[in-house]
């Protein structure tokens, strides 16, 4: 097998971008993704823009399997290689990419920023063990940050390291980023693993110029620097604060000097408040700032591992991706403090139990057919062999089994447990499918549990898809069916004779249209975009049916479902697994979505199916429900009934007690907006907003300012110590923003709002207009809002039925 795998990566030696020093490197390490405990599947998480890809392609560079780092800016990085993600310089789908690094083997996982790509990011949390969620240091944490973080609590991913990136830009901020992690709640002790060093020039330090030329490692006690090419050179830092100062490592009168021995000792005594271990150590030192000091890295750093695992902190690393500064750090901190498959407990894991593996994303691509990206959880799977897939019932053959690095491609014959890889020659699985090794469900040695589902975010937006002609009807359908086994977020249905295809907002599904020509080839006109309005629960008395009859084979055959039907109520919130609806068990829990259920005769599943099918299509308005609580409390049907008579029997029931309830409320998608333009345009960009039904939120420039209310929690500042509730104020927070305002030539306002995702549609031609192409902005979906008695006749009248 080695033979093999040297004989691949030989070739790709000689293939550009592979370097040899790449190859040689591969050579050295090609077993240690056998080695689970070796194995990191990490992803990198952020709002758009915040440097993901360009961190990506600096890990790449210093793992030497890029000789130069691609650009974002120049369309030439390894893992945005679509042509629609070259030509925008933005993420549109993950790509995994194996990287070597030490003793290591992370399977990183690069994410879309942007919400309408969300689903992108669903699936890669759910396969990973821990993440490295970037900011921007001159915006601090942002709307899609908290999305991120909520993303990765919902899938159970804890471990996650902080990367404050882009130190180099005016205005950035290192304290100011730090304290915005406190002030919107993401985590209560991020712990500052190294600190900016600003400029190692008297000329430079001394005016305080931004930037960042060099780090303190504080848990290893050592100093990097980078030259202007990102090389890199590290030394130890002396014991004492007076060898630092007569060394030649900084100038002596460096003004970081005086920051580094009490950064270091808080460091310690924070962390030894989650480490009983660390406390006896600490207690048993010499009295003295120089036994801090002198603390090796060893007698740390499984403290830190620990109290990382368990969520006690969030270590935080800082840098800037693009001119290579921190990288290094980031990737030995993702070895040292991420979780290997073996530190985390999925549902049942082990390299001896049977094979068990979960599709977590599926492409298609003209050379190789359909790609499944997959991960083991348990077992060990092969080339040629066949598995089940217990989501379908299919049975599936893997012919290849590859490790994808981005677009090229090493052929291997094994993917170990925890690992991650590709598959071909799978004909039906879909994104979330779990597939097991042994014969099928009869089988003895098939595993009977499936993995966790992935849930696609609701749709927000709609457009008609029309065939250039009869003969091109078929093809359309065919590709818009294949689009969405890719893109599980892309949803297409018939309605009234138009196929409609759904998706996650306005870029979504441009993109959608672009893929449909270009990679499929179908001949169609997208017709008008609209938002995906909502229904919600009548207010009128429900009748109390709770029975429907039927005839089988002439005999009548009678289902009986009691529930209670209800709104949800003000401190109630819809699960996304029912498209922001609630269903109860009569256990009172939530009830798995009925894709959960892959027993076809289980009666709950069925029971699941038929009220999927009824909060999917109103009887008033053919919207789909939201925001409506089903608490099914008690069924009885015969022994032997049908699962589609069961499953229909539920639905009809239900569509019955939301009829007699009458029409409810009318609910559109909003937006959260953050518009950014100049002064003098700011009235009239307000004026719009307000006009166009927006609500303007905040004015203030930096999101730290509504950091009210956080009396119980501090941070650990720029020199590492504890900064007191107290000081978490917005002045503390505005030195940023100042900063930028001053260095810029014109006074820049940003604008926080919320507004009706129907009216923003054309925005970015708006702005334009109304800024003088000054303005910039970022959406966010901002979920469904019920709209007023005027606009629910508006948007009756829009969808046809007023
Ligand atoms: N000054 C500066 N710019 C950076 C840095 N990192 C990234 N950028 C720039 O920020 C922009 C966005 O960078 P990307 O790497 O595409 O960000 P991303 O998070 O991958 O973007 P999406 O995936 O589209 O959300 C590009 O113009 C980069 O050149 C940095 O450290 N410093």
């Amino acid at each position: 097998m080695l033979r093999q795998v040297n004989n691949n990566l030989l070739r790709r030696a000689n293939q550009n971008p592979w370097s040899c020093q790449w190859y040689c490197r591969r050579l050295l390490t090609a077993g240690a993704r056998d080695d689970t405990s070796r194995i990191r599947n990490m992803a990198l998480v952020a709002h758009i823009d915040s440097g993901k890809t360009t961190l990506t392609e600096s890990i790449l560079h210093k793992s030497s399997y890029l000789a130069t780092p691609g650009s974002v800016d120049t369309g030439s990085t390894t893992t945005d290689f679509l042509p629609a993600e070259r030509e925008r310089g933005i993420t549109i789908q993950s790509a995994s990419i194996p990287v070597e690094w030490k003793d290591w083997h992370f399977n990183l996982i690069d994410t879309p920023g942007h919400a309408d790509f969300g689903m992108e990011v669903e699936s890669a949390s759910r396969v990973v063990d821990g993440a490295v969620v970037l900011i921007d240091s001159v915006e601090g944490v942002e709307s899609q940050t908290k999305g991120v973080w909520r993303q990765l609590d919902r899938y159970n991913v804890p471990t996650r390291l902080m990367f404050l990136n882009k130190l180099d830009r005016p205005g950035a901020s290192f304290k100011s980023s730090l304290l915005s992690l406190l002030a919107h709640r993401l985590h209560p002790k991020p712990m500052a693993l190294s600190l900016p060093i600003a400029s190692f020039s008297p000329e430079d330090y001394s005016r305080a110029e931004p930037g960042v030329h060099g780090l303190v490692d504080l848990v290893k006690w050592e100093i990097w620097k980078w030259d202007d090419h990102g090389a890199s050179s590290v030394s130890p830092l002396p014991q004492t604060v007076e060898d630092i100062c007569h060394s030649e490592i900084l100038p002596f009168d460096h003004p970081i000097i005086p920051h580094l021995a009490p950064a270091r000792i808080a460091l310690l005594e924070n962390l030894a408040m989650f480490s009983e271990g660390l406390m006896e150590v600490l207690l048993d030192l010499p009295s003295g700032p120089s036994s801090y000091l002198g603390l090796q890295a060893a007698d740390i750093m499984p403290h830190l591992r620990k109290a990382t695992l368990r969520n006690d902190v969030l270590p935080v690393l800082c840098g800037s991706a693009m001119k290579s500064i921190g990288t290094e750090m980031v990737m030995n901190y993702v070895g040292e403090l991420l979780p290997s498959p073996m530190d985390v407990r999925h549902q049942i894991e082990a390299a001896d139990a049977p094979l068990r593996i979960l599709a977590w994303k599926v492409s298609w691509d003209k050379r190789r057919g359909w790609m499944t990206f997959v991960r083991v959880y348990s077992g060990t799977l092969k080339r040629q062999t066949s598995i089940y897939n217990t989501s379908s019932g299919q049975k599936e053959k893997v012919s290849k089994v590859l490790l994808l690095y981005a677009s090229e491609a090493e052929e291997v014959e094994t993917l170990p447990f925890g690992s991650v890889g590709v598959l071909l020659g799978l004909k039906y699985t879909r994104t979330g499918d779990t597939l097991v090794g042994g014969r099928g469900p009869t089988s003895p040695k098939t595993p009977q549990v499936s993995l966790r589902n992935i849930i696609p975010p609701p749709a927000v937006m709609s457009a008609s898809v029309i065939p250039k002609s009869h003969s091109d009807l078929d093809p359309v359908q065919d590709a818009l069916h294949a689009l969405s086994r890719t893109d599980p977020s892309v949803r297409v249905d018939t309605q009234e004779g138009q196929i409609l295809v759904h998706g996650l907002g306005a870029l979504h599904l441009e993109i959608v249209e672009g893929r449909l020509r270009d990679e499929w080839g179908v001949k169609f006109e997208f017709g008008g975009r609209r938002v995906s309005y909502r229904e919600g629960l009548g207010h009128g008395t429900s009748s109390n049916n709770n029975e429907w009859t039927t005839e089988v084979a002439g005999k009548p055959v009678t289902v009986a479902l009691w529930m209670a039907v209800t709104p949800l109520s003000e401190t109630e919130h819809g699960d996304p697994v029912w498209d922001d609806n609630l269903v109860l068990g009569p256990d009172g829990k939530a009830l798995p979505s009925p894709d959960a259920f892959r027993d076809q005769q289980d009666p709950m599943g069925n029971i699941a199916r038929g009220i999927a099918s009824s909060l999917s299509n109103s009887p008033h308005t053919s919207l789909a429900f939201s925001h409506v609580k089903v608490h099914i409390t008690g069924f009885k049907f015969p022994q032997e009934i049908s699962p589609s008579i069961l499953a229909g029997a539920s639905s009809a029931i239900l569509r019955d007690r939301i009829r007699s309830a009458g029409m409810g409320p009318v609910m559109e998608p909003y937006i959260k907006l953050k518009v950014s333009v100049n002064e003098d345009t700011l009235g009239k960009v307000v004026k719009d907003l307000t006009e166009n039904g927006g609500e303007v939120l905040d004015l203030a420039s930096d999101a730290i300012s509504t950091a009210s209310g956080e009396e119980e929690l501090g941070a650990y500042s720029t020199d590492g110590v504890y900064v007191p509730p107290e000081e978490l104020s917005p002045s503390s927070a505005s030195s940023a923003a100042a900063n930028s305002a001053v260095s810029s030539p014109r006074l820049k306002r940003t604008i926080h709002a919320v507004a009706p995702l129907s009216k923003m549609l054309d925005y970015s031609t708006r702005l334009r207009a109304l800024s003088g192409g000054h303005g910039l902005f970022e959406m966010a979906n901002a979920g469904f809002r019920t709209v007023t008695g005027s606009r629910k006749m508006e948007i009756l009248r829009e969808i046809g039925r007023a």
